[in-house]
């Protein structure tokens, strides 16, 4: 394992595009074409593995990454792709000693702060109905995600579908959560503990929707934080038709993702007409028929009428 503080500085210059890392253990040769981003455990190159390209995460403490693997492997196994597929774990021997990596699929695609940028409110319910499908799936499993944030939430470039990037935050159900970031987290908003649970994803959900509709970051004002996020909540018009629901799961009022869920659902109900009001529309609509059918039956008769008299 790579741990100097020199090698931690110098370290990511042993990586460079054009570099073929070949796995100790497996073999398998990956050349790096460029840095994706650079996470807490390590860095993340775009590579061409021997069946395509592939996100390589390499990292400098094989505990950490151990650890990652282990989740992406547990999310593996649930039917919704909620993580990236892993394909390969291994390390790479290089000048300063073996550095742990995993190869996994790559995820092409923008965060959803980008994605959202220029785009209408619609868009809101169909990634929300998605990000809020994935967790669901999830907390199922006893886990949360902890680290929820736009950087952390891709949607794919062909099929507008949401992927979960960072798997480093997800933790069992009760304990602290693992890894967070300061803006999503209930914590730091005073809504809430630190303890994982499904509300504790579900208040970052309503933040993230809350960043889309203001990206600059504002100041939080301490003991005043749930007046502060009601009024943000209110004033936007991206947000404004889902405002009950977003104020709902910042007061961690939704039981689990699928409660959420059901209730973009129904808002969504709501906006259709009911019965009774489609029943009246086509009373209407066929008293208009049935008025223009007899005035066409009489404009007939009086032409008959004016033919036969000439
Ligand atoms: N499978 C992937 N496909 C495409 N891009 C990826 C993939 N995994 C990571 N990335 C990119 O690499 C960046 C770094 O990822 P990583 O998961 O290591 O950390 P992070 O979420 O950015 O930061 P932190 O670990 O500090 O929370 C991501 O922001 C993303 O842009």
């Amino acid at each position: 394992m790579v741990n100097n503080s020199d090698v931690h500085a110098d370290w990511a210059t042993e990586f460079y595009p054009g570099l073929v890392v070949r796995g100790k253990w497996h073999g398998q040769c990956y050349t790096l074409v460029r840095k994706l981003g650079v996470g807490v455990t390590g860095h993340v190159y775009l590579a061409q593995g021997q069946d395509g390209y592939v996100a390589l995460k390499i990292g400098l403490d094989a505990r950490a990454i151990t650890t990652e693997v282990n989740v992406l492997k547990q999310l593996n196994k649930v039917q919704e792709m909620l993580g990236p597929c892993l394909y390969d774990v291994d390390d790479y021997v290089c000048l300063r000693g073996s550095a742990p990596f995993y190869a996994m699929e790559y995820i092409q695609g923008e965060n959803v702060l980008d994605f959202m940028k220029g785009r209408s409110g619609e868009w809101v319910e169909v990634l929300l109905s998605q990000i809020l499908t994935k967790l669901a799936q999830l907390h199922k499993q006893g886990l949360v995600f902890g680290d929820l944030k736009p950087a952390n939430v891709l949607v794919t470039d062909k099929s507008y579908h949401i992927r979960l990037l960072d798997v480093g935050g997800v933790t069992e159900m009760g304990r602290a959560v693992k890894e967070y970031t300061e803006y999503y987290d209930r914590g730091y908003w005073e809504l809430g503990s630190r303890r994982a649970d499904p509300q504790y994803d579900l208040f970052s959900v309503a933040m993230m929707m809350i960043v889309c509709a203001y990206p600059a970051r504002v100041n939080k004002v301490s003991g005043k934080t749930a007046a502060q996020l009601k009024k943000m909540v209110q004033k936007s018009p991206l947000l404004q038709p889902y405002q009950q629901m977003l104020l709902r799961a910042l007061h961690g009022k939704y039981v689990c993702a699928d409660d959420m869920r059901s209730a973009l659902v129904k808002r969504k109900k709501g906006k259709l007409p009911t019965r009774k009001v489609v029943n009246r529309k086509r009373q209407l609509t066929d008293r208009v028929d049935l008025f223009l059918v007899a005035s066409f039956v009489i404009l007939l008769s009086v032409l008959y009428l004016l033919g036969e008299i000439f």
